[in-house]
């Protein structure tokens, strides 16, 4: 099956290659999928596409009348893709529902490590042989409360984790997790969350109903000088009300590894250009706001499975045996 993989850089073909060993024509495209490069899929019965695809009612409309059948995400999460359109066009969806959950949890705890021991700024300190501490004070995770929304399979993870450090994990989840209760998570309320939470951490999808969960309204609930982490999707926070916390002191930490406008900058090298996204900018500015560019992910192991499970999606599709693909259901 001839297979046209966008937003593919050189990490992606190497484990696509290796995962596939000759099985399916993949047809790599440096670029992300857009109504523009859609023609790129032309002759390709399958596309494989990532975070920052574009794959709204334009773009799939393109897509199918090439003949495209199949669309094989290589990530989670797909709030970017017209569901409704992709039905209509007659669009199969394939996602990687797990890849390695430690990855993203992982690099959540090193975001909360880093902003809470100033590990950012330590690090220049010491290259420039200044020793002092002034400015680096940290606390105890031991003992805090931990909040987590979404106790999925990243979010569990990522629970248990802060568990293991001696936290009071609570936990927000439309669907709880016995086993995670019977590990010590307490679930509660968004409110009770909001208001006991020292550190709290976004582990659910991106849904209509949940974009900017984290608002004006939100920040006023949290205790003052709350530390705020999203490893989740950059659309659950309002950037703008969560930089006014900043400059208000009522958010003490800001972590980021996603962003609501990352499409235009992420995955990247736009060393050479002048930032234009002003909001992003003063992001920057903040001492106590470390981001990264949507790596959470990017770990040996999961890199191995998403290829593997993704090279299951396609021979799924082409050999019509469901049980090998992970398919998106349709609302
Ligand atoms: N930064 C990264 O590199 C990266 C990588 C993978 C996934 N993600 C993000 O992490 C998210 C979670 O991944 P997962 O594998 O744990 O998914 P999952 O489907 O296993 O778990 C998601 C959980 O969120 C819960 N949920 C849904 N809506 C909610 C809401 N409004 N409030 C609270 N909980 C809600 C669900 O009930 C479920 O338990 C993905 O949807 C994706 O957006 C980020």
């Amino acid at each position: 099956m001839k297979v046209a993989v966008f937003s593919s850089k050189p990490y992606d073909k190497a484990f696509l290659t290796s995962a596939n060993q000759g099985r399916h024509e993949l047809v790599f495209h440096e670029t992300a999928l857009n109504t523009t490069s859609a023609i790129l899929a032309q002759d390709c019965t399958a596309v494989c596409c990532f975070v920052n695809d574009q794959l709204g009612a334009d773009v799939l409309e393109i897509l199918a009348k090439q003949g495209v059948k199949l669309i094989a995400m290589r990530c989670a999460g797909y709030n970017q893709v017209d569901l409704n359109a992709a039905r209509a066009q007659g669009i199969t969806l394939t996602r990687v529902p797990e890849y390695s959950p430690h990855a993203i949890a992982e690099h959540t705890l090193a975001l909360i490590l880093m902003l809470n021991r100033q590990l950012h700024r330590a690090h220049y300190r010491v290259h420039e042989n200044d020793y002092s501490l002034d400015g680096l004070l940290g606390f105890d995770l031991f003992g805090k409360t931990v909040g987590v929304i979404g106790t999925g399979k990243i979010g569990a993870t990522f629970a248990r984790i802060m568990l293991g450090l001696g936290c009071r994990v609570i936990a927000y989840d439309p669907f709880p997790d016995e086993a995670l209760q019977t590990a010590g998570v307490d679930y509660v309320a968004l409110d009770a969350l909001w208001s006991q939470s020292d550190i709290i951490s976004l582990h659910c999808p991106l849904t209509p109903d949940n974009h900017h969960l984290i608002n004006a309204d939100a920040l006023l609930k949290m205790k003052p000088g709350v530390m705020l982490i999203n490893t989740g999707r950059g659309g659950l926070l309002d950037t703008k009300a969560v930089i006014a916390g900043l400059k208000s002191r009522q958010v003490g930490y800001l972590g980021l590894d996603v962003y609501e406008e990352e499409s235009d900058l992420f995955f990247e090298d736009h060393s050479s250009q002048l930032l234009q996204d002003d909001v992003f900018a003063r992001l920057l500015t903040f001492p106590n706001v470390v981001i990264t560019g949507h790596q959470a992910f990017f770990t040996r192991e999961a890199l191995a499975a998403i290829a593997d499970t993704t090279l299951k999606n396609l021979t799924g599709f082409e050999q019509q045996d469901r049980t090998l693909m992970h398919l998106i259901e349709s609302p």
